[in-house]
């Protein structure tokens, strides 16, 4: 089970405003409102900042003149105050909540058609649950952000310019003592963003890890009841989610340091407004009236202060969301790196070798497969060691089926993969009747072509679903077809027919049923070129003879190539290709290798009790 798959992007010193404003592109449908929604919100807190002044007018007018008339008509002007802050914030909320849904569906649907687009060897390197994470909490983070703190960001910012500026025309002096924690408070702030950010990232990359073990436990969950691991899978659980603790811990230490500092200093400063405000009154330089309007003012302006921390907080998690959500976005396509033979950086490739390919001398219209001088590594893979596939030449006559067959983890997998461009090889070339697979597109490609791997992936959707989608505009009687071949027979019994829902990952299915409908779904297409990966290998021995006997009709009509490791699948090739050390090391029939090669001698024999010896080695052959 990988563990943290995913490269982690060193925790360099980012900018969190540069980091939000990648966000813009998908914000700018909304811009228009999102303005009026700051409009508003800044409307509602400017009523708030009035408040202060109609109090002083009620304190140094009807009270200080004992004039009870004249207090209705301010009493009245402090309700609609109140009722218009009201309004105006739900109506902010009115405007937004919609149009950031959608936002949040864009950039969802982007982020699953760059997944979806993205090469296999990306998917290698990338833990599901980072991924996982990524399109639901980040996006959630992301959306979040530009609905409350975005705006709060800058409708407190504002409010508190405007406060302080009514701070300063009711009296100067109470002003600059009110102000003195501004200094020390910024260099606070720039502080907390810094170590905060570092532990905001750690805590998504920890939550994206954990939803991996969560992922691959339920997924496994029969494995690991099976072999009893469940403990052990909690306990590594539980190591992932103390881990996350300690981090959402730092994250929460940070925040209350801050929040302790943010409310504590200006508390006090207010204090010593207050203390100079009643000695400026009590020698007559400031009316109690411009105290009452001062101090409501403070007041009012607590909460752009005291929210500053919650909000640098949020939009440092938002902040986080986005780098992590670009990092997938930014990943490059294959048509977008260097050339087909660019991303895995091979040691030891050459340039003539990943050049343009040169077609064989009998190219054209029926020549087959032919690869000629392919090499792959994996990106991953250390750099010293060799090549997995060192110089592979081999040719597969129109219409032949080709059987592969090699010591395990020779590469036999990787080879077939490179057909469909699954992955792409390092350098050389592949040819499918004459035509480099990378001058075809890839939907082209994925029509020649047609894969079932050894272990068969099922969608949670129909059966029908499942095998058209091998040909999405086949009609019934293909689809008919097709699960005939697979010997797919099994499929009238299921409660609903071809209709019935296979359940997530098809596991309400038996290994040899998802086996034969993925079968079906590679030659349901009628597809010129077939790879099969070990197709037959959860097959009881009856259905395998049936399967069997159906694939010999379908590979008459096709140009294969078939992964296998046991006799009775090599018997239905034409002639067989042994790969051993990264290179097609002999070709020939089954009988043929059967005298000539000693590593294919070896191969065969550990299957050989499975089958009958007949089969296997001719009358009078020197092995046996
Ligand atoms: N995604 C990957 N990243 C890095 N290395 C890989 C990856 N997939 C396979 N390998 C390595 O490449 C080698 C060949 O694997 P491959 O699956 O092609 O072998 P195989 O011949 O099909 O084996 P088997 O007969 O057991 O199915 C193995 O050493 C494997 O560990």
């Amino acid at each position: 089970m990988p563990e943290n798959r995913t490269p982690t992007p060193a925790p360099a010193r980012r900018s969190t405003v540069r980091s939000l404003l990648r966000l813009w592109p998908y914000a700018r449908p909304i811009r228009l409102r999102l303005a009026v929604s700051v409009g508003a919100a800044l409307l509602a807190s400017f009523a708030l900042l009035l408040v202060p002044m109609v109090l002083g007018r009620i304190v140094d007018g009807p009270i200080a003149d004992h004039d009870l008339g004249a207090l209705p008509p301010l009493i009245a002007l402090l309700l609609v105050l109140g009722l218009l802050e009201a309004g105006l914030f739900y109506a902010r909320r009115v405007i937004l909540a919609r149009p950031l849904a959608g936002v949040e569906t864009a950039m969802r649907g982007d982020l699953f058609a760059r997944l979806q687009r993205l090469p296999i060897a990306f998917h290698d390197r990338w833990g599901s649950g980072q991924l996982l994470s990524r399109a639901t909490a980040d996006m959630y983070t992301m959306r979040l952000f530009l609905t409350f703190p975005l705006v709060f960001l800058i409708v407190n910012s504002l409010t508190f310019l405007a406060g302080t500026a009514l701070m300063f025309t009711q009296d100067w002096r109470l002003a600059l003592i009110a102000l003195l924690p501004a200094a020390p408070l910024m260099l606070l702030t720039r502080r907390f963003e810094v170590g905060y950010s570092g532990a905001a990232r750690r805590a998504q990359d920890q939550n994206g890890d954990l939803a991996t073990v969560i992922e691959e436990s339920v997924l496994g969950i029969r494995i690991l009841k099976a072999f009893g691991r469940h403990r052990a899978m909690a306990e590594r659980f539980r190591g992932q989610t103390h881990a996350l603790r300690r981090t959402e811990l730092r994250k929460a230490g940070l925040l209350a340091n801050l929040w302790a500092v943010i409310v504590g200093l200006p508390e006090l400063a207010l204090g010593c407004a207050l203390a100079a405000g009643c000695y400026l009154v009590a020698h007559d330089e400031l009316s109690t009236g411009t105290l009452v309007a001062f101090l409501s003012t403070a007041l009012a302006l607590r909460w752009p202060v005291e929210s500053l921390g919650w909000l640098l907080a949020y939009a440092n998690e938002a902040a986080t969301a986005t780098d992590r959500f670009f990092e997938v976005l930014d990943e490059p396509l294959p048509g977008e790196t260097t050339g087909a033979t660019g991303t895995a950086g091979t040691a030891g490739t050459t340039g003539a070798a990943a050049a343009a390919p040169t077609p064989g001398p009998d190219a054209g219209a029926r020549d087959g497969i032919r690869l000629t001088g392919v090499r792959f590594r994996y990106p991953d893979a250390p750099p010293d060691g060799p090549d997995l596939l060192r110089g592979i030449d081999l040719h597969i006559r129109s219409g032949e089926t080709m059987a592969l067959v090699g010591a395990t983890g020779s590469g036999k997998t990787t080879l077939t993969a490179l057909l469909p461009r699954l992955y792409e090889a390092t350098a050389g070339a592949i040819t499918l009747d004459g035509r480099d697979v990378r001058e075809v597109s890839r939907e082209r490609l994925r029509e020649l072509v047609s894969v079932a791997f050894e272990e068969p992936t099922l969608f949670s959707a129909t059966v029908r679903e499942n095998v058209l989608m091998g040909a999405p505009g086949a009609g019934p009687e293909r689809l008919t077809a097709a699960l005939a071949t697979a010997q797919a027979g099994f499929v009238e019994k299921l409660p609903e027919g071809v209709e019935t829902e296979v359940g997530e990952q098809g596991l309400s299915l038996s290994g040899g049923q998802r086996q034969r409908l993925a079968l079906a779904r590679a030659v349901v297409g009628d597809p010129e070129f077939l790879v099969l990966d070990d197709p037959l290998s959860a097959l009881d021995v009856h259905t395998e003879a049936l399967v069997e006997q159906a694939l010999r009709q379908v590979l008459g009509s096709t140009t294969a190539l078939v992964v296998a490791h046991r006799p009775s699948t090599v018997l239905l090739a034409d002639r067989v290709a042994v790969l051993a050390d990264g290179r097609i090391e002999a070709v020939g029939t089954h009988q043929e290798l059967l005298h000539s090669s000693a590593r294919y001698r070896e191969l065969m024999s550990g299957e050989a009790a499975l089958v009958p010896e007949a089969a296997l080695v001719p009358e009078g052959s020197p092995t046996r």
